[in-house]
């Protein structure tokens, strides 16, 4: 069966107000079900790709293309309707740290309401029934009542999954999800987000600073050095040893546009 492409960079280019090329060139597909990590050195640009598909950061040129639509002349309600496929999950977690567990999940499904009804907080039986059993996926059943703020960093971690799992995404982006959790925490976080890609299918596009946890959770590897695509493999294909050139720092060296 062929294969389909959720996520398409053609030519992408970046290049940041101050002049830094954030990207150059980026030719990438990306397909259904992927779990794929990015990997680079500080700097390469890997959040900056990260932040590209879902318009946080606008591209300067080239064309990026989601489920075979081109994103980036976006506007309003396509805009909205476009972000509403995509999960981010990032490293500050971004709860509203003194609402509860239950308020922060259903946040998930705001995309979905008229912006009175969410201000209220006037969510649907099915949605708060939704919430419950993304909290049981995640583990975090019994913290339901719970304020954000009481919890730790890992268990705010899975209660933002939940609340990505809310949205019903196609993709998921996470932006070093795991940076300063523990490593039996990590592995939770970590396994959460495989097991929301296989059984949904969803796409994930992680940037992780471990090798480890690459090759453990990843079925490709891509790698950037100064905002160029240097590596792209099938897990299958990748060789530790691969590494010690993505990670060269002589090489890692950013241009700048006058
Ligand atoms: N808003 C911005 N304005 C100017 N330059 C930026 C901006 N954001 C990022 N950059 C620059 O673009 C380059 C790529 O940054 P990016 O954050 O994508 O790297 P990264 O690979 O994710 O790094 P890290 O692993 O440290 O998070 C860096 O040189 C960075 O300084």
């Amino acid at each position: 069966m062929e294969k389909k492409a959720v996520i398409e960079f053609k030519d992408v280019k970046k290049v940041y107000p101050n002049g830094t090329v954030g990207l150059k060139n980026i030719n990438l597909s990306l397909y259904e079900g992927e779990f794929v990590v990015v990997v680079g050195l500080s700097g390469a640009g890997k959040s900056t790709l990260l932040r590209t598909v879902n318009r946080m950061h606008d591209i300067t040129s080239g064309d990026l293309l989601i489920e075979g639509q081109s994103i980036v002349n976006l506007k309003g309600k396509a805009l909205r309707n476009l972000r509403r496929k995509i999960g981010m999950i990032f490293q500050g977690f971004n709860l509203v740290k003194r609402a509860s567990v239950q308020r922060n999940v259903l946040s998930g499904r705001v995309g979905y309401y008229p912006t009175w009804k969410s201000v209220l907080g006037l969510f649907s039986k099915e949605d708060k029934q939704k919430a419950v059993e993304a909290l049981k996926r995640v583990n975090m059943a019994s913290k339901i009542y719970t304020r954000a703020d009481e919890l730790s960093g890992g268990q705010q971690q899975r209660v933002a999954i939940a609340r990505t799992f809310m949205q019903d995404p196609t993709i998921i982006l996470a932006d070093e999800p795991i940076a300063s959790l523990d490593p039996k925490t990590t592995k939770s976080v970590m396994d959460d987000l495989k097991q929301l890609n296989k059984d949904f299918n969803m796409t994930v596009l992680a940037n992780l600073h471990s090798v480890d946890l690459a090759l453990e959770y990843a079925d490709r590897i891509i790698g950037l050095r100064a905002g160029e695509l240097v590596y792209d493999k099938p897990i299958a294909e990748v060789s530790r040893s691969d590494f010690d050139s993505i990670y060269d720092e002589s090489k890692n060296k950013l241009s700048k546009e006058a």
